[in-house]
């Protein structure tokens, strides 16, 4: 059993007044709309209807609150990016996701995730450096690898990690799918290290 699968919905807030006390972990996913951010907490968490996923962007609109246990939450930001919405909500939204980075205590870690197929676009890039520059830990994933072929997959992995290192440095990336599960036992190890849970000797 995986601490993870213990996730409950707690909250949806529209900005970080209605969050809760800022204390203990929170690791938040972020990324652009559609790049399959909820999809990957549902699957993070064995919970196929935990975080609502959709097939039209910026269904995410709220910060969204998961609780592992008293000290430990995931979040599921809204997603950045994305053109058809209204100006006056798109820019409540990304206040709050900018304000939550900026501001926000307890976020111990970073998820990026990108769709493998276009990963770091500019926004992908500015999040990033953002967060290297903060020295807040982060983890940039290439979402739905399910759609490249292991060859195609891998090569795709190389450069994008090429890619990282000579615009923002030293992070980690990985590929995943919530679909297969590709990437997904990599995705627990590296957020077991940020939540501090021990792993298990095997
Ligand atoms: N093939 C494939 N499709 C995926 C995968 N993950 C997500 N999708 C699809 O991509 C679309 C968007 O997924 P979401 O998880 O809702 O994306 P999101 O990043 O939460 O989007 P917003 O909330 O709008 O920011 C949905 O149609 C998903 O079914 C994956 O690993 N493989
Ligand atoms: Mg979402």
């Amino acid at each position: 059993m995986s601490h993870y699968s213990q996730a409950k919905f707690s909250i949806s807030a529209p900005d970080i007044t209605h969050l809760g006390p800022d204390e203990g972990i929170e690791v938040a996913f972020a990324g652009r709309s559609n790049a399959g951010k909820s999809s990957a907490l549902n699957k993070l968490t064995r919970q196929k209807g935990l975080a609502r996923t959709s097939k039209t962007p910026g269904r995410t609109q709220l910060i969204n609150v998961f609780e592992l246990d008293e000290n430990r939450r995931l979040i599921d930001l809204p997603g950045y990016g994305y053109a058809k919405v209204p100006i006056a909500i798109k820019k409540k939204w990304q206040r709050s996701l900018g304000e939550y980075l900026q501001k926000r205590e307890s976020i111990k870690g970073l998820v990026v995730l990108m769709d493998i197929r276009h990963p770091f676009k500019d926004l992908d890039q500015d999040l990033i450096n953002w967060a290297v520059a903060a020295e807040l830990p982060v983890l940039a994933l290439l979402t739905k690898a399910d759609k490249f072929k292991s060859g195609k997959r891998k090569n795709q992995l190389m450069m994008a990690r090429e890619a990282a290192l000579a615009f923002c440095g030293d992070v980690t990336v990985d590929v995943f799918s919530s679909l297969s599960g590709i990437g997904l036992e990599n995705l627990q190890e590296k957020l077991d290290g940020w939540y501090g849970y021990e792993r298990k000797a095997t």
